[in-house]
């Protein structure tokens, strides 16, 4: 860090900020939370000035930033090199003066377990402007128990509390319980959060899906909440005391990541990001980053790469660190405006790129239909929500082999095959990409050529999961999605699926299964029904 005082030197005369500037050259031994003549100096400083003085030390004793605070509070700069990892402390502490007998507030508490500080002191000051008692609390590394301990007040006479062995073993304890919490080596734990206005029930719904999108992207889930309130908050979604809250939260359980279960704004992922050191990611980026490595086809993997670009260019200025990770090669962070500039530009370069590289190919593709109209065959689309067994369906029907998994959008190129019918007719049979609810729009763009070949179907198959409880939402979803596609005058037929696994003496909505055709997609035989019916639509 430079050797520049932070917070506000307004009002100051040049002796009072020289006097602060040269705490600098103070230094500590490390067992010693401060040395005893730091401390007289802070709060000598601190009485003339009628504010108080802050200092973040090294482990090794140094002074890193001094900081000049107002009179009740101080407000902890940005430290970019000392970003704790999991299980780690953050390798500072933070040493600054309360004006009167105040022990640590809120707020200090605050700073200690949102920044991961190794310790936080407040030395108070006696009526007579001498030192008073001091205040200090540290982390404590048990998930399950308070986030920290506030030590019994002291004196300036017992500042040499072997700091640094206990700051030590402090981190032995978190890093042990930090393995026992990431089992897989390169696996990321991530807090879920959102806010919900209306119906907190839609809200779970939606976070349970959350949980899937997590799993699908081998990413650990160690806690979630969601707050109920009147708006959402516009700059932290949920409050900010609230959103302290859950970070402290988080971190007590190893978190490396915060995932919003929403879309955050631009402004928001600032906020956000400004006040927490973890990497913070929302509901798109995540189905990007799905998106991203499941690509196999290069139509598919341009599609991807411009959807992450027209979501990311709005928010480079950010310094969200996952960015780099979500868009390999070009970063969000910068050292300087300059060269974010530079990235902006290439980004939109490079948009410009890719939506002429899917043009091309969109071009091939029409030409190839064509050919396929020559020979004049039926089109049967297949569509439906993720992970409601389509590629299976396909594979049964064709004696195929696309990849069918239990997984969210393990299917993201079409793939079309023959289907012979028994009475010698034969049709073009094709599997898409599986809708979710608030699919990103940048993603929808992008894959807009893919679901405007829907338009050729000649039918629309619509796989409904009706395993899962939530089958009549993913219906609704679909419906819509397929009428904003203007493809509700396709005739359109409904395949309930997994019928092996659900319930159909007590089936809730049996009306529905009376509007389609109820199969199981892994067993042949129950697609007769089903293959009679589609003979008979084409
Ligand atoms: N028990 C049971 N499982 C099924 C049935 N049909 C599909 N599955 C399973 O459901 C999971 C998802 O199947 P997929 O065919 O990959 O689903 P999809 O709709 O293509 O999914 P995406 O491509 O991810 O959108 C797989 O694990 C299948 O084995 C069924 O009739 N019964
Ligand atoms: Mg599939």
């Amino acid at each position: 860090m430079k050797r520049i005082v932070y917070g506000t030197l307004d009002g100051l005369n040049k002796a009072q900020i020289n006097r602060i500037e040269n705490l600098y050259n103070l230094k500590s031994p490390p067992e010693y939370i401060l040395s005893r003549q730091a401390a007289i100096e802070i709060v000598a400083i601190s009485r003339d000035i009628r504010r108080q003085i802050g200092l973040l030390l090294e482990r090794n004793g140094k002074v890193i930033c001094v900081i000049a605070g107002e009179p009740h509070r101080i407000v902890i700069p940005v430290t970019p090199d000392f970003q704790p990892g999991p299980g780690r402390l953050k390798g500072l502490r933070c040493i600054h003066t309360h004006l009167s007998h105040e022990p640590l507030t809120r707020d200090d508490l605050t700073d200690l377990a949102l920044l991961r500080l190794d310790y936080i002191t407040a030395i108070c000051l006696n009526a007579d402007g001498t030192p008073g008692p001091v205040y200090s609390a540290h982390i404590l590394p048990d998930p399950k128990a308070d986030p920290y301990r506030i030590l019994p007040g002291t004196s300036l006479d017992h500042l040499n509390i072997d700091c640094q062995s206990q700051i030590f073993e402090l981190e032995s304890e978190l890093s042990q319980h930090n393995r026992q919490h990431s089992p897989g080596t390169s696996r990321e734990n991530a807090f879920l959060i959102n806010a919900a206005t209306q119906e907190v029930n839609s809200a779970h719904v939606s976070m349970d899906e959350l949980k899937e999108l997590c799993k699908t992207s081998r990413i650990n889930v160690v806690g979630k909440a969601i707050q109920q309130r009147k708006k959402i908050d516009p700059k932290f979604v949920v409050g900010k005391g609230k959103l302290s809250e859950l970070i402290i939260k988080a971190i007590q359980n190893y978190a490396t990541m915060l995932v919003f279960d929403r879309e955050l704004s631009p402004s928001q992922i600032r906020s956000i990001t400004d006040f927490v050191e973890m990497k913070v990611i929302d509901r798109t980026q995540l189905i990007l980053d799905i998106f991203a490595k499941q690509a196999k086809s290069s139509e598919g993997k341009f599609q991807v790469e411009l959807a992450q670009l027209e979501y990311m260019l709005p928010r480079l200025i950010t310094k969200n660190t996952a960015m780099s990770r979500l868009t390999g090669g070009i970063g969000g962070r910068g050292p300087g405006e300059t060269k974010l500039e530079v990235n902006r530009r290439r980004a939109r370069e490079r948009i410009t790129r890719l939506k002429k590289e899917i043009k091309k190919i969109r071009k091939q593709r029409t030409q190839q239909k064509a050919m396929r109209n020559r020979k004049a065959l039926p089109v049967i689309s297949i569509v439906g929500y993720t992970n409601a067994g389509k590629s299976t369906l396909l594979n049964t029907l064709t004696q195929s082999n696309i990849i069918a998994a239990n997984r969210l959008f393990a299917t993201l190129d079409p793939s079309s095959r023959r289907l012979r019918f028994p009475r010698d007719k034969e049709v073009i049979i094709t599997d898409t990409v599986g809708f979710i609810q608030n699919l990103p729009k940048e993603l929808l763009e992008a894959f807009h050529a893919t679901l405007e070949e829907l338009e050729q179907a000649d039918v629309i198959l619509h796989v409904i999961d009706i395993s899962n409880p939530r089958y009549m939402q993913q219906k609704e979803t679909v419906d819509q999605l397929l009428n904003s596609l203007n493809l509700n005058k396709i005739p359109t037929l409904y395949v309930f699926n997994k019928m092996d696994l659900a319930d159909l003496e007590n089936f809730d909505s049996p009306w529905l299964l009376n509007q389609g055709i109820v199969i199981s997609a892994q067993k042949k035989s129950t697609l007769t029904p089903l293959v009679e019916k589609l003979e008979a639509m084409v």
